[in-house]
Order: C-alpha cells, then structure tokens, then sequence
C-alpha cells in the first residue's frame, strides 16, 4: 500500500498548505462569556441525536487551548488554518446584539496566527446556526439572506486586512441534506419540501455576503463545497440514470446555481412535487461572482438504479475491492484527481481552487502509546491523496492550496468522539495533543514542497 519515495511530486512555489477545523467540533465553551445557544448545542443535548451521548460542550477545549494549538501548528509547518466563527458567539441572538468577548475569541486567535506567519482562512459558517434564528424559521426564513450578510459585515469590518481569505458558507449540500431532508444533521428535519427552500436561502445568503463583502470587505471571498464524484455501477442504462440523479442532487444542487445555470433538470426528477421555481433575481444574487472556490473531498461513490432509496432512487454499491475508511468511505485517490479536473471545468477554468478538506479516519488508540501515535492507513491516505491532487495541477488545475481535514481529532457531529480525523491525536480524558505519523508525515510534506511523497 505505501507508495514509494520517487521525488516526482514537486508543489508550485507559493502552494499554500494548512489544516482544517470547525467551530463546534473543536472549541467547547460553547455558551461562555455571552454566547448565544446554536442549533448543535440544542441537537447534541436532544437524546438519541448523538452516538454516545456525546455533545460539543468541551471537545477539544480549543476556545482555552488556542495557543498550545498554534503551537501545534508550527511544529506542523502549517503555512494557513482553515477555522469557522460560531455565529452565536459573536451574535448571541444571530442578529443585532455584538458579543465583545465572543467576538474577542477570534481576535485572539487571528492575531496569534499571524504572530506565528500562518495565514487565517476564515469560515463565516460551518454548520452551528444561532438557535435564536432557528426559531425564527432559521434556513426556511428569506429574511436569513440579510441576517448572514449583517453577521458578515461584522467579521469583514472586525477583520479587514488581517483575514484575507474568507469562505461564506461550508458544505450547503449537507446543510440541507442532513438538516432538513433526512434529519441526520442539526435542525433534524425531515422534509423534502423544506430542503428545497432551505437550500434556495442558503445560496441567497451566500449572494448576499459575497456583495456585502464586495462594499465593506477586504480581500478573497468565495463558498467551500462538497462533491463526491459519482461511477456507475453499471452500462445499464437505468444506472447511468440513477448516476446523474445522484450527481445532480450531491455535486450540481448547488454549483450550477453558483455557476449562473440554475438548479440541474434532475432535481425535478428527484424532489417531483416538492421542487420549486424561484424568481430570477434570486439566481442573480446566488450567482454574485466569486474569487475562488473551496472543494471538501474524501471519496467518490458508485451508484446503481434504486427505485426504493428516496429521493435519489439511487444507492451506493460497496466497492469492496478498496479499503474503506472507519466512515465507511472508499479509498480511490485517482477520483480526486477527476474530481479537480471536472470542477475546473465546471467553473470554466477561471476560478481558483482550493481542497479546503481531505482527510480520513481510522481506529485510533485512545491515547498515545510510548509517546507516539502510528496511523499508517491516514499516512497512506495523505500521501496517495496528495499525489493525486499533484496530478491534478498537472493537467492544468489552478488549485492554490490543501487544508488538511484535520488539525485535531475532534467532534464528529452526531457520530461524536467515535471518528478520528486528526493529523493530531486527542486524549478526550486529558485533552492531551499528540502529533500522529501522519502530522509528522505532513509536516515533511510542507517543508519539502511535496518532494518527501
Ligand atoms: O466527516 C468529516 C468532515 C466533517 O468533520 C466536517 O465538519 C465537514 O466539513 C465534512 N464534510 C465532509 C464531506 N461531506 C459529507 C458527505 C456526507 C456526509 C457528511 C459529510 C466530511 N467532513
């Protein structure tokens, strides 16, 4: 399974290499020094919602930690960290009333950043929307178009000339498809008539922040999504159409739109009486251009015809002759470097790339043995994934940078503490940090430009 040291994989000058993190997942304290409740505290504390009972009330203690993790940051060489601000930290009520210390939080941490010469690659929006604005409807009310733009303006003034990258919104696809289609996700619902309107706002609200950055804000702005490149199963005919529902729900929802096209033809097909048109100007708005774009990846999927799997009528069939990750996902690297090609393409190749999320869990010991902890799997999966992305540049992809998913074990939304993503090990009794052969690994990486793969 390791691939041998061959030197051929040399990243461009000024390739831009960090991790990632979310607020929720890493920063416990979540209600402290006058921050609001978010939609993760209420569904983390809503029993059966969370495997174990685990909630976000500690996870990685980083909202008192963030120094020692900067400081993790520069063993690892890390030249950017990708985070997210937690809306209700910094507007309790999501909108209206400023939180000064929630606020002061990020100020802290950017400027320790930059002290330590790692670049802040900021998030407005990872997934814990202030409860307060759940109960006004949340992602179902048009009026969070002009809510996420005012809490934007908030971070773009606070911010102006020490952030310089800022990525509106993280992953609208699961946003919608775990909140509000099938319920696996923070708020739990369970509606695909809601799905299509949450997803409508979500991309206003992302057009809207974009033009309210391009009046008071400084600097790159663009949205971070997840594609999941779809295979068939089979040359049957019915599979390759189950391929394209399934494309057009994951990988088009939202891109097309983006992109000025409007929403894909399937998902007509696939939402029937619950898809909806939508004005015109909206499409504008969604479609406010951008600088760059974000692409969180992990693994492709091979669908087959599945007139039972609702709504996509399509299922995933287990590619058993890979290794799959503890998530279930397949290990195919090459499907990356398709993926990258066919975003470039998508975008009409004049949109920069960034992978802001790679990575892969594997079973991890609960703490470090002998001071070390070997993940040979993460190891593997770090350096074949790279490789692929090289190749990517190599057929002509503008991709800018690599976040690696991620910076720390942390919390693996409703599968809790049970899924280890970290380049960093955490012992969740101590919250003591331990950097994993793959951190080491990744740090060699940087330092060489990629010539240790
Ligand atoms: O699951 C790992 C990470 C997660 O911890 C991040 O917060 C999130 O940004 C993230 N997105 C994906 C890829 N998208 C996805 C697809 C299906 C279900 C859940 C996530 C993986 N991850």
């Amino acid at each position: 399974m390791t691939s041998k040291n061959t030197g051929n994989y040399r990243f461009p000058e000024g390739f831009l290499w960090g991790a990632a993190t979310a607020a929720y997942q890493i920063e416990g304290s979540s209600m402290a020094d006058g921050a609001g409740a978010s939609i993760w505290d209420r569904f983390s504390h809503t029993p059966g919602m969370m495997l174990n009972g685990d909630t976000g009330d500690v996870a990685c203690d980083h909202y008192n930690r963030w120094r020692e993790d900067i400081d993790l940051m520069t063993r690892l060489n890390l030249q950017a960290y990708r985070f997210s601000v937690s809306w209700s930290r910094v507007m309790p009520e999501g909108r209206g009333r400023i939180n000064d210390q929630g606020l002061a939080f990020y100020d802290r941490l950017i400027d320790g950043l930059l002290e330590k010469g790692i670049e802040p690659l900021c998030t407005l929006y990872h997934w814990d929307l202030p409860a307060a604005l759940d109960d006004r409807g949340g992602w179902l009310n048009p009026d969070i178009a002009d809510w996420f733009a005012d809490y934007g303006q908030v971070l773009f003034e606070k911010f102006k000339g020490r952030v310089k990258t800022w990525g509106t919104i993280n992953e609208p696809w699961v946003i919608v498809d775990g909140g509000y289609l099938h319920g696996a996700l923070a708020p739990g619902h369970k509606s695909a008539f809601e799905a299509m309107i949450a997803g409508h706002n979500v991309l206003r609200a992302h057009g809207a922040a974009v033009k309210r950055f391009r009046e008071v804000g400084e600097g790159q702005i663009g949205i971070v999504l997840n594609i999941e490149p779809k295979y068939p199963a089979s040359d049957k005919p019915e599979d390759e159409a189950a391929r394209k529902r399934a494309e057009a729900q994951m990988n088009r929802w939202f891109l097309d739109p983006l992109m000025g096209r409007g929403y894909p033809e399937e998902l007509k097909d696939v939402y029937g009486e619950a898809y909806r048109e939508f004005p015109q100007e909206d499409f504008d708005l969604i479609a406010t251009p951008t600088d760059w774009m974000g692409l969180n990846w992990y693994t492709r999927s091979v669908p087959e015809n599945a007139p039972d799997a609702w709504p996509v009528r399509a299922r995933p069939v287990k590619q058993i002759q890979h290794a799959h990750t503890e998530t279930g996902w397949e290990v195919y690297p090459p499907a990356l470097t398709d993926t990258l090609v066919w975003l470039h393409e998508q975008t009409g190749g004049k949109l920069p790339l960034m992978v802001t999320e790679n990575g892969s869990a594997w079973y991890d010991p609960p703490h470090a043995i002998d001071g070390r902890i070997q993940d040979p799997m993460r190891v593997d999966y770090l350096k074949n994934h790279l490789k692929a992305l090289h190749d990517a540049i190599g057929k002509g992809v503008d991709i800018r940078g690599y976040m690696a998913w991620s910076l720390l074990d942390n919390l693996e939304w409703s599968l809790g503490y049970s899924k280890r993503f970290g380049i960093t090990h955490v012992n969740f009794l101590t919250q003591e940090r331990t950097i994993k052969d793959s951190g080491l690994l990744y740090a060699e990486v940087i330092k060489t430009h990629g010539e240790v793969l």
